[in-house]
This record gives C-alpha cells, structure tokens and sequence, in this order.
C-alpha cells in the first residue's frame, strides 16, 4: 500500500491548536501472517499497528529489535501485525544531550531502511512543542482509521519496561491520560536488563489495574543496548559497530554527531 495520509483531527481529546499537518506514511503497512509464527487469526482477527516513542538519540539495533518481539508476539497470539512506526520526541522535551529532531528523524530513517514494516511518523518531532504521547496514538489512530482502510485498525503503544515503569513516577505522566492509553490502546512492553517487570505490574495499582491492557514480552536473547552507551562510546572515539546500523554510523560521521555533544544539539540541521 504507497502513500501518506495527513493529520485528520483526534479520537477524543482536542489536539492542542497550532498543530502541524505532518502526512503518516504508509508505505509498509501490510499483513505480517503471511511470515513466521503466523498460527491462525483470533476470532477477531483484529490489526494492530504498533507505536514507539523515545528519544532515539542514536536509534540502536534493539530499537528495531522491538518491534520484531512485538510482531512476534502478537502474530503468535491471532493478532493481525500490520507493521510500526518510530516517532522520536520533540526537541522541545529537553531531555539532554538531544540531538536535533531533524537529525533523529533521518537516523531512524536510514536505521529501518532495511525492515519491511517498520517506518518512521515524523509528526511528533516536527511539532512546534512538545507533544504527549496519548497525542500521538491518537495521531496515528485517526489517520489509519479515516483513511487507511474500512477495518478497524488497533494502535498499541511499544515499550520498554523502563517506560512502563516511567508511568507510576510522580509528575512525569498525567494519570488520566496513562489510563486512556491502557483502555484505548494497551501496551506492548519488551523486558529490559533483567527487571521483573511483572512483579512490578504486580506491586503497582495502576500497573495491576490495568494488567489486562499490558502485553509484556520476555527479551529472550538479552540485548541491553542503550543509546546513552552508544553516545558515551562515541564521545570517546570508541566503536559502536554492530550496536548501531553502519548506515546510522555513516549518518553519524557525516554530521559530527555526539562527539562534541553541545555543539550537535545547537547546530542548525544540514
Ligand atoms: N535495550 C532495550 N530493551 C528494551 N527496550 C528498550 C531498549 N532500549 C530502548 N528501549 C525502549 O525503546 C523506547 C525508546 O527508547 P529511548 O530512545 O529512550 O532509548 P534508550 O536507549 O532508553 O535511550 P537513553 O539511553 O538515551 O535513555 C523506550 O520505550 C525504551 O524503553
Ligand atoms: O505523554 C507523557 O506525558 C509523557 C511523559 C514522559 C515521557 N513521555 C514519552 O516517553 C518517551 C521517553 O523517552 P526517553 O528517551 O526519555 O526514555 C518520550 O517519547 C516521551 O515523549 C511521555
């Protein structure tokens, strides 16, 4: 399926005004049953589209690895895997050592050039502030939903357990809009570093409240990459191949990225 469709308005929360009309890109969105692991759709034989939002600062090969547990797992269970997006955060969430949005728009491009499903939603990043990530399914939900194709199709928020856990730090999320996430979306939420993250479902109400919206995935071949290991191996001239894509390398060496990390964040991109 080509093209893109543009922002179409929001589920059931106003978007902020003043909101860029940034087109979704289709392109991979395709029926995954047909690959590995594909035993027999549930009744519903519902499709789901699945969503990462992060820094991406640099994106790393368990970025994508992410979205390959995700198909997996919902591919094994009847689910109809249609195919993912990347959508890196806005600059303005000031996290630091950010690079650029434009420059994490174009690493996550070149870094899921190579995945048949995986794409990248610009939308995010392009903003004029900083957007929340319930804005964001919302986004992607409508715009599948009016455009894309007759059937329904369900978003799913894709993450780390450390942003699951992120959810029940006070004053990081608004508490209503991490339970509309659950109850519109649900979550898809890979293992990271050894944590016992059903444990922590289990030790938190909200988590366990909502235990039912909460797909956890067991990292079976432990892969604890992190873009902030990434970035300390860059700013010390060390290697980063095979950590990273080479394309996301070349990217990388091309625009003197995270070597000297004040001047990326504050130089115009290009
Ligand atoms: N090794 C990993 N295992 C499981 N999830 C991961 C892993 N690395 C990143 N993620 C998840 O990917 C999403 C985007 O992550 P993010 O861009 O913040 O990467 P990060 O490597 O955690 O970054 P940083 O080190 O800069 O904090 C988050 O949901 C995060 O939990
Ligand atoms: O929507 C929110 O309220 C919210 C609160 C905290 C974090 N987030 C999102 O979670 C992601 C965290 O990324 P990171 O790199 O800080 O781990 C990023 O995409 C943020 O926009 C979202």
């Amino acid at each position: 399926m080509e093209g893109c469709v543009g922002l179409v308005g929001s589920a059931h929360n106003e978007l902020p005004s003043g909101v860029l009309d940034v087109p979704l890109p289709l392109d991979k969105l395709s029926s995954q049953c047909g690959s590995q692991n594909c035993s027999r759709l549930n009744e519903q034989g519902t499709k789901i589209v699945v969503v990462s939002t992060g820094s991406f600062n640099p994106p790393t090969y368990m970025h994508l690895r992410m979205f390959e547990l995700a198909k997996d797992a919902l591919l094994s269970e009847g689910y109809d895997f249609l195919g993912g997006y990347m959508s890196p955060v806005n600059d303005s969430y000031g996290k630091q050592n950010l690079v650029l949005a434009e420059h994490r728009i174009e690493m996550c491009k070149v870094a899921s050039s190579t995945s048949s499903f995986i794409m990248v939603d610009p939308w995010e990043a392009r903003q004029p502030t900083y957007q929340r990530t319930l804005y964001v399914l919302d986004r992607v939900q409508d715009a599948l939903n009016n455009t894309f194709t007759s059937e329904k199709v369900k978003v799913m928020l894709l993450c780390g357990a450390d942003l699951l856990e992120s959810f029940i730090t006070p004053g990081v999320w608004i508490p209503e809009q991490v339970q509309a996430i659950f109850e519109i979306y649900g979550v898809i939420c890979i293992c990271r570093g050894g944590q016992d993250t059903r444990n922590v479902i289990f030790e938190n109400d909200l988590l366990y409240n909502n235990k039912k919206n909460i797909k956890v995935v067991d990292e079976q071949i432990a892969n604890d990459i992190s873009s902030t290991k990434v970035r300390r191996n860059l700013e010390r001239g060390l290697s980063v191949k095979y950590l990273i894509p080479d394309e996301v390398i070349k990217y990388i060496k091309e625009h003197y990225l995270y070597t000297h990390i004040k001047e990326c964040t504050n130089t115009k991109f290009g």
